[in-house]
């Protein structure tokens, strides 16, 4: 990246620069995020990264922490509230009205339908994609006591919960991954299941006392991923990003949000599917469930990486021709 031929905003180019020491450095770069521990992590690993990739200096990228309506609501679950959409909307209306120019999100956070004037700018190096469980009660779900309670707010696990034990008891379950722990340190529940992925970023792993096979506890679309957006017509911003992106990880992702698009119209069916990328090939698999996890519909895919978003929906068009209409229904 030559960083000469960006022109830092508000005309503070660098001869000006030298005229006044003592200016306060605009930065080239501005980074929203939420401000929960997960997502600072994020932010910094992004700032980090493109630090690295405008040249070293520490002035040129800023993160403005934004809190959004899924942060404040609490009390109840999201998807009662109005959805994943929650935690992205004061932050996309900052990226739109130009308070910061790029905006990090967990993928599988992010709405399959971006806000208009947005675009993936980038997607990180993909981590472990599988889910841990954290038991309290026993080690692990098979070992989990007769009629255990499992805390989770995801419905896909609740539903991979019960596929497996039918018998354990699935209630919802909120909060960032701190608070979920020490929920489950209180004796609220008797176990819960997390993403290996999150704990790991936090320096948490060492909670994980089983972790899934991602072949029976298939993960949420996008896990393990970490996506930037940022205004469609910002070629400065998304030429700068373009330092980051892992294009394996990009093309799974196109794959599996393609995949959810044309399955999910809200939050209210659990979904699951996963692609894997080599050498060009990508093999995809996807997964509905009912919320017990009693029935399951499952599709697949396979071909050219460079496809990833025609086999992700063509995956989900077979899918959803082979699901019953009660699991259909509960699209909305
Ligand atoms: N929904 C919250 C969320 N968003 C991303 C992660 C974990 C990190 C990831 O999947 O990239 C988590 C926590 C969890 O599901 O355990």
């Amino acid at each position: 990246m030559d960083v000469a031929r960006l022109s830092r905003r508000g005309g503070c180019d660098v001869g000006q620069k030298q005229q006044d020491e003592h200016a306060i450095p605009t930065p080239l770069f501005r980074i929203g995020t939420r401000g929960s521990p997960l997502a600072l992590w994020q932010a910094n690993t992004v700032r980090d990264g493109l630090t690295a990739a405008l040249g070293g200096d520490p002035a040129a990228v800023e993160i403005v922490v934004i809190k959004t309506t899924g942060d404040a609501i609490q009390d109840r679950p999201l998807s009662e509230a109005g959805g994943k959409g929650l935690f992205v909307k004061e932050i996309d209306e900052a990226l739109i009205g130009g308070r910061v120019d790029l905006a990090v999100h967990s993928a599988k956070d992010l709405p399959t339908d971006l806000a208009p004037g947005t675009a993936l700018a980038a997607v990180l190096p993909r981590a472990d994609v599988r889910d841990a469980l954290i038991g309290g009660a026993a080690p692990t779900l098979d070992a989990l006591p007769q009629g255990a309670v499992v805390g989770t707010a995801s419905l896909r696990r609740g539903a991979l919960v019960r596929r497996r034990r039918p018998d354990l008891k699935v209630t919802s379950f909120r909060g960032n991954v701190q608070t979920r722990l020490d929920k489950l340190a209180r004796g609220e529940v008797q176990a819960t299941l997390l993403a290996l992925a999150g704990l790991t970023r936090l320096g948490l792993e060492r909670h994980a006392t089983e972790i899934l096979p991602e072949d029976e506890f298939l993960p949420a679309l996008g896990q393990g991923a970490v996506a930037v957006t940022a205004r469609s017509g910002d070629d400065r911003t998304r030429a700068a990003l373009a330092a980051l992106d892992c294009a394996d990880t990009a093309s799974a992702l196109a794959c599996e949000r393609a995949f959810l698009k044309v399955l999910d119209g809200s939050c209210r069916t659990p979904i699951a599917g996963l692609a894997r990328v080599t050498g060009g090939a990508l093999a995809f698999r996807g997964l509905v469930l009912s919320e017990d996890g009693a029935r399951t519909v499952e599709g697949e895919a396979r071909g050219l990486a460079a496809d990833a978003e025609a086999l992700g929906a063509e995956a989900g068009r077979d899918v959803k021709a082979r699901t019953p209409p009660d699991l259909l229904a509960a699209f909305g």
